[in-house]
């Protein structure tokens, strides 16, 4: 009788509510509060709202054959990034009814092992960023001494420490994700989920029922197939080797494959980065990967581009003998091979969705060509009550050449599926504009197009340059250079890319990132002030074109 009432009131009120009081309400609000604000918010979108809404209310509210009463509202199988936000989200905010598995903590991924907090928090982003800030220390004592510091001796670095120091930090964010959740409200079932049927999951010996079903299952490294290739290491030994490597070779060119062979370089290894292409970081703009393997190269590592590998053989020591093809013509038959004997090799080829032994394929869930969950735009399956989010979609890897922050892209997938499910507002990821960093040795801070997308999806544009030695570097004697780039669409003046190699990348360009995102004029860059003295007031001091590319003259360098 009260809620009704309240409900009443709840549409009389929210039709004439402003958008952002009317999606602050429903926090607290009981249920059938929150669906009249939902309809009264549909009301205030008009047809195209309300259509989207209904599509999406189906899945919500079942679809008639299938039992009315479940154990929970939603059900989600894995608490990474993406499953721990929805869950908590859908429960602390939208007062849904939310229960979510998970398999027991460990820092390696197994089929059996996971833990609270997923790949980012236990075995990618976190332990990752720890270890390159361990790494960066050799810099810093070396810089140190331009600047007249006296080393009473050479630094040394305690491993053992440093690794039981992370782990321990590992273990305290397992216990944070732990009560994030707890202290929603969500209930968490330790054990591996399998599908049984579009509303039912089995975990261990326990069956629960949700309305709907969120897989958010992650990906695992993936190991080209060559002779020895099982005898590589992966990203999650990586973060757990027990001494550091005095020689390593690291295969790939992607994000991990270039942050842990500057993690490598820096914690004392020599490190030889061997990969497909003439240059790392495939889909970064062009002049950003050149620029960046210089430095790479300068920093130490051994750059063996066009190259695969061929044979991993176990040596009597122990050590490992690494072959590499390297392509040296067009022909298959063009190629050279080389020996080298490592300690370890680190396979960074790439991650595979996290599909198997899910019960998909029985309960009809469709999958993409490569192998990852397909979703729609709302990251709904085309089994009604279940959808997904996270690495287990692959979504950016149909958005060619854009490089993706994925922690960021699955807790944003995360926030815009319980506003869909739970909000009354149908809500798709915006996967435009997502400002990224790469955590090698210098940093990479991009957002927006690379020169190459912008050439092609706008025909005129202008591109500024700037490449200088920072300031930190000059009396230190550090070689080190920096090097910035803007791309702006000439005929509107909006800023369509941002890209930075060198120390503080990520930091500057989370800004960048949220001006290009609103809609930045090369103008508005023009008129604002710099930070001086900065790196960062390079991107407002770019005044003149380094070169001006039109469809019509086909170029014209400045
Ligand atoms: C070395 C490395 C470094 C990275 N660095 C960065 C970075 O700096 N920035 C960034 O943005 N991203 C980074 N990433 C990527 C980021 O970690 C992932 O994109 C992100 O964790 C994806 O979140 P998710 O929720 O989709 O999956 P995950 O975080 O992988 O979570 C999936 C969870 O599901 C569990 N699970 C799987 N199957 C089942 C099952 N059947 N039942 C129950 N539970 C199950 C798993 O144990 C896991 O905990 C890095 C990744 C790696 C490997
Ligand atoms: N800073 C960050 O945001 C960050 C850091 C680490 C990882 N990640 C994410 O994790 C995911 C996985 O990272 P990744 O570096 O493993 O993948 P990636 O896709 O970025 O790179 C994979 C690399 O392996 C190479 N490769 C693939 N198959 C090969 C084969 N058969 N032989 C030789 N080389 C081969 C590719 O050419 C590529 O260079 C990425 O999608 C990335 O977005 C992000």
């Amino acid at each position: 009788m009260k809620l009704g009432g309240l409900a009443r009131q709840g549409v009389a009120c929210a039709a004439g509510w402003p958008h952002a009081a009317a999606r602050r309400a429903p926090a607290t609000a009981a249920p059938c509060l929150r669906r009249a604000l939902a309809a009264a918010r549909q009301q205030q979108r008009g047809p195209a709202g309300r259509r989207a809404m209904s599509v999406r209310a189906e899945a919500v509210s079942g679809n008639g054959t299938t039992p009315k009463e479940f154990d929970f509202d939603l059900f989600c199988i894995g608490a990474g990034s993406g499953g721990v936000r929805a869950s908590r989200v859908a429960a602390g905010t939208y007062g849904a009814k939310v229960g979510i598995c998970e398999m027991p903590f460990n820092t390696i991924a197994s089929d059996s092992a996971g833990g609270a907090g997923g790949t980012c928090v236990l075995r990618g982003c976190v332990p990752k960023k720890l270890f390159v800030y361990a790494a960066e220390y050799r810099e810093f004592f070396s810089d140190a001494q331009g600047f007249g510091w006296q080393l009473p001796g050479q630094p040394s670095l305690d491993w053992p420490s440093f690794l039981a120091k992370k782990n321990a930090e590992l273990q305290r964010l397992n216990g944070v994700y732990m009560n994030l959740l707890n202290n929603s409200g969500v209930e968490y079932i330790e054990g591996r989920g399998r599908l049984v049927d579009a509303h039912t999951v089995q975990v261990g010996d326990r069956t629960v029922t949700a309305r709907n079903i969120l897989i958010a299952t992650g990906a695992r490294a993936f190991v080209p197939p060559f002779e020895g290739a099982e005898l590589c290491m992966i990203s999650d030994n990586a973060l757990e080797v027990a001494e550091v490597p005095k020689r390593i070779v690291i295969v790939g060119g992607g994000y991990i494959a270039v942050e842990f062979a500057g993690i490598f370089a820096g914690l004392g290894s020599e490190v030889h980065l061997v990969y497909r292409q003439d240059r790392p970081l495939r889909g970064f703009d062009d002049e950003v990967r050149t620029f960046a393997a210089e430095q790479y190269a300068q920093n130490g590592l051994h750059l063996h581009p066009l190259t695969v590998p061929q044979q991993l053989v176990k040596l009597p020591d122990g050590r490992l003998k690494f072959t590499g093809a390297r392509r040296t013509g067009a022909q298959s038959s063009d190629e050279e091979t080389f020996e080298l004997e490592v300690d370890h090799v680190l396979a960074a080829t790439g991650r595979r969705p996290n599909v198997g032994n899910l019960g998909l394929e029985e309960v009809g869930v469709q999958m993409t060509k490569s192998g990852a969950i397909a979703v729609d735009d709302y990251s709904q399956t085309n089994v009604q009550s279940i959808w997904a989010i996270g690495d287990v979609t692959d979504r950016m890897a149909l958005t060619p050449g854009m490089p993706a922050l994925p922690a960021a892209l699955a807790l944003m997938e995360a926030m815009a599926l319980t506003r869909t499910m739970f909000g009354g507002e149908p809500t798709a990821p915006d996967h435009a504009n997502i400002a990224t960093a790469v955590f090698s040795h210098p940093q990479i801070g991009t957002v927006g197009m690379s020169e190459e997308q912008a050439l092609a999806a706008y025909g005129n544009i202008d591109v500024y340059t700037s490449s200088f030695r920072p300031m930190r570097n000059t009396i230190s004697g550090n070689p080190g250079r920096t090097f910035m780039k803007l791309i702006v669409a000439a005929d509107s003046d909006v800023v369509v890319g941002c890209h930075m190699v060198g120390p503080d990348s990520a930091e500057i360009m989370q800004g960048m990132g949220v001006a290009v995102k609103m809609g930045l004029t090369k103008r508005q860059l023009d008129s604002t002030v710099g930070i001086h003295p900065s790196a960062a007031e390079e991107f407002v001091t770019m005044r003149s074109p380094t070169r001006q590319l039109r469809k019509e003259p086909a170029t014209v360098a400045a």
